[in-house]
């Protein structure tokens, strides 16, 4: 398994007893972003019930624990969350929508993203007694809402938004209403929907409207705050959208499923627009073009027409291994890649094979294979990459690691390529990969490539910074056996 973790998503819908069972088909088409905890949170308009556990939507929900039905009774509204932990261990306490109560009334909340300063703020509030129930970033977020000089401010959530740094897309659900916001940089996507009786929604991607019959309506802007209830649909702002953007271009590159529509572009039409670039940086001459499947298909395919070198499935894919880079160890991580990926000896032998795939980080994916491919008797393995080498960590929501165990720092290129047992090894330009994108490059992060942050970083404490006095030593084996 590669050791790039996924994305939280988040969904959130206005829709009567439906709004239950659509978070729970949302969740389910948004869980390529968080396989470790699964989570849905319903408002009957006096008061918020909730339900998370360990594990995948599927398996959080099954039929016989007969939590949807008893979340729908005089359902209003609901919100859900899939989780890869970013920030905090991968434990029961930190799985949201996190529900509290406060002075104003009950709450229910779910982030995709990670805050910078979310240790920094913690350590001021538990410096006055405040008390924290989880580990992660996204609590204190319920701790500035509760604090008595913002509950007193005329928009309260906008107040305590404005006082959050890094990324962070957020629902937060009262018993009337749900607000949805998305941090000034934008660097998280968050679209809304709106259902065929005309109901709205939101999600982290917009592939979660298809499969509740919605139909994409546009982004939440950066810096603004959506309110969804019983009247609609209504918006303001807590901020000003920055005018140098800092989306993140490895949910297209990567994260995202193809069928969504991110940051205003189809991911299909994007990796397959990077995989033509690719070929035109990095030209080979062999007999077949197969992807690491899933991430890395799109982009081979765009390899294959600009090439003309055709385009076979070298590498089928087991659907019963999930997305390998949920895997708690790395040890595990190898052993998923080996389970996941086979070869079809009939495509590769005897061939000059061109490998496409989206990213190297550990050199996991790559390196296990590329052997195998050899073994299948390839005459020649040409690997392209589609994005640069990943040299810098993120600190905004993707649990890249540090910047020691990213390959791309332990080696240069003919290094790598003599590590991995290629004959070739090209990665995309940053210019080229960020070329392919409609919007400019101004409007995209890039920092995990260059190393530019433009949002600030503040605490680099790691994802165990605000677990301080305990630490879950049970994290793997409660992902495994929830
Ligand atoms: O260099 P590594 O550390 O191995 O990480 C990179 C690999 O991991 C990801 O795939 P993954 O299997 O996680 O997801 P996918 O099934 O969506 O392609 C990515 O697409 C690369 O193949
Ligand atoms: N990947 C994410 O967006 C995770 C959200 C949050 N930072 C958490 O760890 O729970
Ligand atoms: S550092 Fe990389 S992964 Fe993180 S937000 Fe920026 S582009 Fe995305
Ligand atoms: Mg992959």
């Amino acid at each position: 398994m590669s050791n790039i973790k996924e994305e939280c998503g988040v969904f959130g819908i206005w829709d009567g007893p439906e709004s239950v069972n659509k978070t729970y088909l949302g969740l389910f088409s948004l869980q390529h972003r968080g396989q470790e905890s699964a989570g849905i949170a319903s408002t009957t308009g006096e008061e918020i019930n909730g339900f998370t556990g360990m594990g995948t939507v599927g398996r959080v929900f099954r039929p016989t624990r007969d939590v949807l039905p008893r979340l729908t009774r005089n359902c209003k509204g609901a919100i859900g969350h899939v989780r890869y932990s970013t920030s905090g261990s991968s434990s029961i306490h930190n799985a949201q929508p996190q529900i509290a109560e406060y002075s104003q009334g009950s709450i229910a909340i779910a982030h995709n993203g990670n805050l910078t300063n979310a240790s920094l703020l913690r350590d001021e509030y538990e410096a006055y007694g405040s008390i924290f129930k989880s580990t992660n970033d996204t609590e204190t977020i319920i701790h500035l809402l509760a604090k008595p000089t913002h509950v007193i401010k005329p928009d309260p959530i906008a107040h305590v938004l404005g006082h959050l740094q890094g990324a962070f897309c957020v629902l937060m659900m009262f018993t009337d209403r749900i607000e949805a916001a998305r941090d000034p940089y934008g660097i998280r996507p968050l679209s809304i929907g709106k259902t065929k009786s005309g109901r709205y929604c939101v999600a982290s991607e917009s592939c979660a409207f298809e499969a509740i019959e919605a139909e994409f309506v546009r982004d939440v802007e950066p810096g603004e705050i959506v309110s969804i209830d019983e009247n609609g649909i209504s918006s303001r702002r807590f901020a000003e959208k920055k005018p140098e953007l800092a989306q993140c271009i490895f949910e297209n590159v990567y994260f995202a499923r193809q069928n969504s529509k991110i940051f205003g572009e189809n991911v299909y039409i994007s990796r397959k627009k990077m995989g033509r670039q690719l070929a035109k940086e990095h030209p080979a001459e062999a007999d077949v073009v197969i992807p690491i499947p899933d991430s890395g298909t799109a982009a081979a395919i765009g390899f294959s027409h600009e090439s003309s070198i055709p385009f076979e499935m070298g590498f089928v894919r087991s659907h019963y291994v999930g997305r390998s880079f949920i895997a708690p160890s790395d040890e595990l991580r190898k052993q998923a890649i080996k389970l996941k990926l086979a070869i079809v000896r009939e495509v590769v032998d005897g061939k000059r094979v061109v490998v496409v795939d989206d990213s190297i980080v550990r050199g996991n994916t790559t390196k296990g294979k590329i052997q195998s491919l050899r073994e299948n008797g390839a005459k020649e393995v040409h690997i392209r990459i589609c994005c640069p080498p990943v040299k810098f960590p993120c600190f905004y929501g993707v649990d890249f690691p540090t910047k020691d165990e990213l390959i791309a720092n332990k080696m240069n290129i003919e290094e790598l390529r003599g590590f991995l047992g290629a004959d070739s090894l090209g990665y995309i330009s940053l210019e080229g990969m960020v070329g392919c994108m409609d919007q400019p490059a101004k409007s995209f992060c890039t920092a995990c490539w260059d190393g530019n942050y433009k949002v600030p970083t503040y605490s680099q404490g790691g994802k165990y910074s605000m677990e301080r006095y305990q630490r879950n030593l049970f994290e793997d084996l409660e992902i495994e056996n929830e």
